[in-house]
């Protein structure tokens, strides 16, 4: 079997069980998250530099290589003593301790040893008194007389042990995540490949943006919004221009991206139309899996394979692009990369007013949050309305059965920012 038969056309694919036709309305979005939490993620892996790793996803769990505090150290710039000796009158201070220098011998009994913050405790000591909180009489001090035991220490191995996981596999390596490995003193991680994407549009109408428009075109701007949100998910994006509505020059031009990439995401086609081609392209050199989900907007949506490349075909509306995008071009991306979950956050919020909701389809409504967090739906609401998004906090959520929404409704918010990374 070549790279290109599989998944061999007699065989079952073990994304897409089920027969391509959907049910009447479309298949429910998670029917379709069920099948894509199944997809394993990419296996090559590589090690880079903390530097180059920022922004990948953690291919082997981080383990903690020694304890974090190193060493008991203090969290203050004050006087280590201990704590039962602090009411018994001014400590005289024997000697001082900066961070970076050894801890040195241990503390004897009645005695202080002035220390700053992130100094080694010297053994013996089991208490730090703030500076603020002391008085200095010549070379002794005062110390407050209600200092506790473990008073502004920071003990070894309070946050990790050496052994603990530090950081499970599949997390994606932000600043925090960078700085914790650098704390901990690893050069190096394991992190899997980048997800690489081409991304095509498809309609004899598109221009590219800034250039100009003869009667009947528009500007292109499916596959900028595209690379811009698969580029924040961590994938390497190929931008492979604008087709026309011409079913062999687009079979050939999925044919010719399969074998660089993971995964084709194309805009357009998809529908019913007299010039939509993309769904028999695929067919012809693929597999087509599945086709029409039941949402709003994004219904015409055409899942499949072209080889081991996964194919997501998205309707071509600039607010249905990215509605599928984040619903289902995400979690598919978060697979790949053995993230998890593939499930965006979901917030339970009251609406500011009543909401008209129409029975039929899952709907994604563009959405603000005030500040009492109560969810205002966006006036612009239409497929091709890209404005709605470009103001939003968030989706609304709403059931295909949801009863009109009233005020004291709960209504499911999912925050755009957490969709975006
Ligand atoms: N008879 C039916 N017509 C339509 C249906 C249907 O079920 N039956 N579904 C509608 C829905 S819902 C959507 S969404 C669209 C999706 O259709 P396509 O995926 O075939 O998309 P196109 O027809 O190619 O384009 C739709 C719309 O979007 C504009 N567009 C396309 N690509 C871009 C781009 N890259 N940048 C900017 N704008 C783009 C295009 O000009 C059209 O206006 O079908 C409905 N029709
Ligand atoms: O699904 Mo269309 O995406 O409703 O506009």
């Amino acid at each position: 079997m070549t790279d290109s038969q599989f998944p061999h056309p007699q065989f079952p694919d073990p994304l897409f069980p089920d027969s391509p036709e959907a049910p009447p309305g479309g298949w429910p979005l998670d029917h379709l998250l069920a099948r894509l939490a199944d997809l394993p993620p990419l296996p090559e892996t590589r090690r880079l530099p903390l530097a180059e790793a920022a922004g990948q996803v953690l291919a082997d769990p981080l383990i903690a290589p020694t304890n974090q505090p190193r060493f008991d150290n203090s969290a203050m710039d004050g006087f280590a003593a201990r704590a039962a000796d602090a009411p018994t009158g001014p400590l005289p201070v024997v000697r001082r301790i900066l961070a970076g220098q050894p801890a040195g011998a241990p503390l004897e009994a009645g005695t202080a040893v002035r220390i700053m913050t992130g100094a080694p405790l010297p053994a013996g000591a089991d208490a730090v008194a703030m500076q603020e909180h002391c008085r200095l009489d010549g070379a002794h001090v005062h110390l407050p007389p209600t200092l506790k035991a473990g008073a502004n220490i920071r003990r070894a191995g309070e946050e990790f042990t050496a052994g603990q996981t530090a950081l499970p596999a599949g997390v994606r390596l932000g600043p925090a995540q960078i700085g914790l490995a650098a704390a901990l003193g690893v050069g190096q991680l394991t992190v899997r490949r980048p997800v690489r994407v081409a991304v095509f549009a498809t309609g004899d109408e598109l221009v590219e943006p800034g250039q100009p428009c003869p009667e009947g075109a528009i500007p292109e701007s499916n596959r900028l919004t595209l690379a811009t949100l698969l580029t924040g998910l961590g994938c390497t994006v190929k931008d492979l221009g604008i087709l026309p509505d011409h079913r062999e020059t687009i079979t050939a031009a999925l044919a010719e991206a399969a074998p660089e990439v993971d995964l084709i995401v194309t805009s357009g086609g998809v529908s019913v139309g007299e010039a939509d081609h993309v769904r028999q392209a695929l067919t012809g050199i693929g597999r087509l899996g599945l086709w029409k989900l039941a949402i709003k907007p994004g219904k015409p949506l055409a899942l499949g394979r072209i080889g081991h490349t996964l194919f997501l075909g998205l309707p071509g509306n600039p607010v249905s692009v990215m509605v599928t995008a984040l619903m289902i071009g995400r979690p598919l991306v978060l697979a790949l990369q053995g993230r998890q979950p593939l499930e965006p956050r979901r917030l339970t919020l009251p609406a500011a007013a009543p909401i008209a909701a129409k029975a039929g389809r899952r709907t994604f409504l563009r959405a603000r949050l005030d500040n009492q967090n109560r969810v205002h739906a966006l006036t612009n609401q239409g497929s091709a309305m890209l404005s709605g998004l470009a103001m939003a906090d968030g989706l609304i959520d709403l059931p295909a059965d949801s009863p009109p929404i009233n005020t004291t409704t709960p209504l499911t918010f999912l925050p755009l920012p957490d969709l975006l990374t």
